[in-house]
């Protein structure tokens, strides 16, 4: 089926040639075609260019989209979007003054998320997590990385992973899945948390690989969760099962996540609110794409990533929601873009950039999502009567978008 749009005020994120990321100034120009035409063929794109040019067209059905915007759909490459339950209690417990740290040690934080994953059915799992992926297509989200981490047993962590192939197989959204058994130490082995590091390396994770039910290797390296050491050991156990890795790294101190990672080829390297000048040298000239999770730091009045001395360093940096009940409860990219822009002093040609092509890269996804390109798959977002794409982070609470197309079909 053909579906042409015409006359959009704007047409943004077009590139004739794809690219797989963008780069420090690179990331300052968002291409776009203004008073544009879109032709989309069944899940593709076909076709664009300028109206005064538009050839004829036998189109199925045409949408007139006079003082809309096109563009891609955004590209959340970081989501805990599988879990059970909420952690508003900790919120109002964070309101009357505890920290993150200080709910975590108590046993509050992951371990609390996890006991409740633990104790909920798979199915309700799969019903609460399908919501809130529907929630995000319909902000505009067309590719998504989804972690395991609330499990933290052998039947836990699976149960996540069955839970997120469930989701692959039921929606029409890319969806990438990731391993995150190393997310926190059960309480149980408090006192020997080698022991724990073993059973995610020698008894879950080749479960993971048998079944096929990850593309992605993830840890949180952090104090008092996983250190260096043990990143390079699951890292290095990973690889042998063909397992990339996608880390949490310096989110509250830099203790050489980053260095770990990027001695594994790590795909990405996310959060970074805490940087010293020698994290952001050591990324460069590395495949590995930096990951800022704004909404993260709104929640828990942490630091921004310092997206500035990032780009200014010729860095690429992509922008995800990091959408989780503790941290993050919100998988709303279109603030995550706002926030970039407000906190990080990202331009929103920067903070586009990187929310869709940048955000492809790091689910290796840049070939086909990320950019209205002839033959990408058909992902867009069609906004409301705007004034201008610098609208979209301006008026932060605003529901700007229109309609939101997934392989060329409204969701
Ligand atoms: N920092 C580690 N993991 C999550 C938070 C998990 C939680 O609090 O449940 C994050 O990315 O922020
Ligand atoms: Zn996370």
């Amino acid at each position: 089926m053909k579906q042409l749009f015409t006359n959009i005020k704007e047409l943004l994120q077009v590139r004739e040639n794809t690219v797989d990321k963008l780069s420090g100034t690179e990331m300052k120009e968002l291409p776009t075609i203004k008073n544009a035409w879109l032709l989309i063929e069944d899940d593709k794109i076909a076709d664009y260019g300028e109206m005064k040019s538009i050839p004829k067209i036998n189109a199925d059905k045409t949408i007139d989209a006079e003082g809309k915007i096109i563009l891609p759909s955004w590209c959340d490459s970081h989501t805990h979007i599988v879990y059970a339950g909420n952690r508003e209690l900790e919120f109002a417990d964070r309101i009357n003054g505890l920290s993150y740290e200080e709910i975590a040690n108590r046993g509050g934080g992951i371990l609390n998320s996890a006991k409740t994953l633990q104790e909920t059915p798979e199915e309700e799992v799969y019903k609460q997590s399908a919501k809130r992926l529907e929630e995000v297509m319909k902000l505009g989200t067309g590719a998504v990385e989804i972690k395991s981490g609330y499990g933290l047993t052998e039947e836990g962590e699976l149960k996540m992973l069955r839970v997120i192939k469930k989701l692959q197989q039921n929606y029409n959204i890319p969806i990438k899945a990731t391993f995150l058994g190393a997310h926190a130490i059960p309480k149980e082995y408090k006192e020997k948390p080698d022991a724990y590091m073993d059973l995610v390396i020698e008894k879950i994770l080749p479960k993971v690989a048998e079944e096929n039910l990850a593309e992605y290797i993830d840890i949180f390296c952090e104090k008092g969760y996983f250190s260096v050491a043990d990143t390079h050991k699951l890292l290095s156990a990973a690889k042998k099962f063909g397992l990339k890795p996608k880390i949490h790294v310096n989110q509250f101190n830099a203790i050489g996540g980053i260095q770990a990672g990027i001695e594994h080829n790590a795909l990405s390297v996310d959060h970074l609110e805490v940087m010293r000048p020698e994290d952001i040298e050591s990324l460069k000239d590395t495949t590995t794409m930096p990951v800022a999770l704004p909404s993260c730091s709104l929640f828990l009045s942490i630091p921004y990533t310092p997206a500035r001395e990032i780009l200014e360093a010729g860095l690429p940096l992509a922008l995800a929601t990091d959408f989780n009940p503790g941290s993050t409860p919100s998988g709303n990219m279109n603030l995550v873009v706002s926030l970039a822009c407000i906190k990080m002093k990202m331009t929103p040609e920067e903070a586009i950039n990187a929310a869709t092509i940048n955000g492809a890269y790091a689910m290796e996804l840049s070939e086909t999502h990320g950019s209205i390109t002839r033959g990408k798959q058909a992902n867009f977002i069609l906004t409301k009567e705007i004034p201008s794409y610098t609208f979209l982070p301006y008026a932060f609470g605003t529901n700007s978008i229109e309609s939101v197309f997934i392989n060329g079909k409204t969701v």
